[in-house]
């Protein structure tokens, strides 16, 4: 079946940006308008979490029951749960949260084939683009965890990574959970990235590599608090 057209692949459509040039203006009024929804319905939000992860991660797999394990301590330490509201790890850390009587948020996205959020979301929103609902994940929550994952899930690793790095924002935890899955990368990063100075040790230790979940989540709340009183300023910047 050919993929339905979305309104983010209109936007980012190349061949036919002449064309597209008198309603990519238009567009720009739907973007605006998508962040001011963005805002509106979460800017009320307690302290929150979120949560990314592999699509494809199966019901009942070991990876679905750590992602539902996690979202069920962030909510019982008080954070709402953000995810993209999809299936696999997403679906597993909202349905975590939402047993464990927390707040699970969905933020899904457009695409080009059939989906709807997931069961187990108290609060959703469906965005058309990409960059509007990252945002909102990085706006809206005080540390990423991260699942295993594809594509998706990188690509939200690295932009929070790349945003302490530049320091866009600060102290934001990022923890990856799943040693076996993750370890590869990080060796990468140590061995490539690091070895030929493209990083430094200061970037690789913005990372935790954890299985458990009890130390992602009480990293969380460490650096949460120390947020919380360099906000209030017993602490300095
Ligand atoms: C592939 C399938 C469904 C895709 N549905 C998604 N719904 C919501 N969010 C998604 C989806 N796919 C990717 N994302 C985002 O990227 C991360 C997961 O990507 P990965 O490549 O699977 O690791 C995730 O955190 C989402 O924010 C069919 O089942």
């Amino acid at each position: 079946m050919k993929p339905k057209i979305t309104t983010d692949s209109h936007l980012l459509d190349t061949v036919h940006r002449h064309e597209w040039k008198q309603r990519d203006a238009w567009r720009a009024l739907r973007i605006l308008s998508e962040f001011v929804d963005g805002f509106d319905n979460l800017s009320d939000l307690e302290p929150a979490v979120s949560v990314f992860g592999s699509a494809r991660t199966k019901p009942g797999s070991s990876e679905y029951l750590l992602g539902e394990r996690l979202g069920s301590a962030l909510a019982k330490a008080g954070f709402g749960v953000i995810t993209g509201g999809g299936p696999g790890a997403m679906e597993a850390a909202n349905r975590g949260a939402r047993e464990a009587g927390g707040v699970s948020i969905g933020l899904g996205i457009e695409l080009p084939f059939e989906q709807r959020l997931n069961d187990f979301i108290d609060l959703g929103m469906d965005f058309r683009y990409f960059f509007v609902r990252k945002t909102m994940f990085v706006k809206y929550s005080q540390a990423f965890c991260v699942l295993p994952g594809g594509f998706g899930t990188m690509d939200e690793l690295f932009e929070a990574l790349t945003l302490v790095q530049t320091k866009k924002i600060t102290r934001f935890p990022v923890v990856l959970l799943g040693v076996d899955y993750w370890s590869g990368l990080i060796d990468w990063l140590r061995d490539r990235m690091l070895h030929t100075t493209k990083i430094t040790e200061e970037d690789l230790d913005l990372i935790l590599l954890t299985d458990d979940v009890d130390e992602a989540v009480a990293h969380v709340i460490k650096e949460s608090e120390y947020l919380r009183d360099e906000a209030s300023g017993k602490k300095d910047v």
